[in-house]
């Protein structure tokens, strides 16, 4: 029987993914509390949701089957039965600012009224202080939050499914995320792979949980090949985090390389898949942007040393880098917009780099990142471009939105 996750390239024909339709979350909050929640805009739900559902027809086309994350989550609740639905929303209250007392008693109470599905999505999509009849008398609420509206936040970026957890080999990470707006995104895939009836008791490892100070996040972690990883360092990935996931792999499984790559620290840039995927076993996407004189970049590949110890090799010349660690002869590292400045820029921006490979030389991206997809057909790739005006306001693209759980062996 196949694992439920098996993923051993970015590349290999994708046969399972999750996503998460975007709903109420991405359009609960005001323009002031963007940068918290880490939005530069409010999308225009009907057609957030309209560009999301032809994504997932676009997939559903190319012979992938589409898991939806809402959907998971609460079967998973109902699979683990009272006492897991209690302690989930026990650990999602508490991680919500809720240990006890009144105002954690009001909120459970009304969430747990509600059908399993409906909390999920509620709790997703943020609980409103108007919504319940109760005022907190202590004086935090009463004296400092008296204006804010919520009790509990919403989750926009849940539709970037990519980033709380990631599929590596028959098994996953699931992350410890940098800032407090995602931070309680991963608790829905603990959730899902305890306790939903297609991962629970199925041998998944889990290579690193969230369980931690130090941060990582799955836009940041490309599995290249069954046995080499690349892990950016970056805004929402630690160098302590990398070393962690590295010996916990070279210990536990067949990975034995992983290529940390450092990029600027920055909200464009957060993760390395916004500037560098695998599309094609030789050819990779690059923005231009965050490579130095002469194309160099720091990059240091980790290999298992002595007494489980590692070993770094730091190098910058990243095809030469990536050449050596797949064996391969030649590869081709394809600018973001063709090299042109500001169009580099502003597809960057739009995640013109951040493309989902389908299967080798097959791609799925931003239809609005038109100069970038045009040289990717120059260059040999199919690319399927989807509808991108609305979705794109979170900054993320194609592989921030997916998950891939089954990927073909190539
Ligand atoms: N892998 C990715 O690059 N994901 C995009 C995440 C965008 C989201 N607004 C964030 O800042 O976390």
């Amino acid at each position: 029987m196949t694992s439920p996750i098996h993923v051993m390239s970015e590349i290999g024909k994708l046969k399972v993914v999750m996503l998460k339709r975007p709903d109420v979350e991405v359009e609960n909050f005001t323009p002031d509390m963007m940068p918290r929640l880490l939005f530069d805009d409010i999308p225009y739900l009907p057609i957030a949701q309209k560009e999301h559902d032809n994504f997932a027809d676009v997939l559903r086309q190319n012979g992938t089957e589409v898991l939806y994350l809402e959907k998971l989550s609460a079967e998973a609740l109902d699979d683990g039965g009272e006492e897991v639905k209690q302690n989930f929303l026990q650990q999602m209250l508490a991680e919500s600012g809720y240990i006890a007392g009144v105002t954690h008693d009001a909120l459970k109470e009304y969430l747990l009224s509600m059908s399993t599905q409906d909390m999920v999505n509620k709790i997703m999509g943020g609980v409103r202080k108007n919504e319940l009849d109760f005022v907190p008398a202590d004086l935090v609420s009463a004296a400092e939050e008296d204006d804010y509206p919520f009790f509990m936040d919403p989750m926009p970026n849940l539709y970037f499914t990519r980033d709380p957890a990631a599929s590596i080999g028959d098994g996953l990470s699931i992350n410890h995320m940098t800032f407090a707006a995602r931070q309680r995104e991963s608790l829905f895939m603990e959730t899902i792979i305890k306790y939903h009836h297609r991962f629970a008791n199925k041998g998944l490892n889990v290579w690193r949980d969230r369980n931690h100070d130090t941060r990582i996040e799955g836009g940041d972690e490309l599995v290249l090949s069954d046995h080499v990883l690349a892990i950016g360092v970056s805004q929402r990935t630690s160098a302590d985090a990398i070393e962690d996931i590295a010996k916990n792999l070279f210990a536990k499984s067949h990975f034995d390389k992983v290529i940390a790559i450092k990029i600027p620290h920055n909200h464009a840039m957060m993760h390395l898949d916004t500037v560098f995927t695998m599309i094609n076993k030789d050819q990779f996407t690059v923005h231009p942007g965050i490579l130095g004189e002469g194309g160099h970049i720091d990059t240091w590949t980790i290999t298992p040393g002595k007494d489980g110890e590692l070993n770094l090799d730091h190098r910058t010349d990243l095809k030469q880098v990536l050449k050596d660690a797949l064996g391969l002869d030649d590869l081709d590292l394809i600018p973001t917009g063709n090299g042109d400045p500001i169009i580099a820029g502003r597809e960057q921006w739009n995640d013109g780099s951040n493309t989902l490979a389908i299967a080798p030389g097959v791609v799925v991206t931003y239809n609005r990142n038109y100069v970038s997809n045009e040289l990717l057909r120059k260059h040999g790739l199919k690319v399927i471009d989807v509808l991108s005006s609305e979705l794109s306001r979170g900054r993320g693209g194609p592989r921030c939105m997916s998950m891939p759980l089954v990927r073909e062996d190539l």
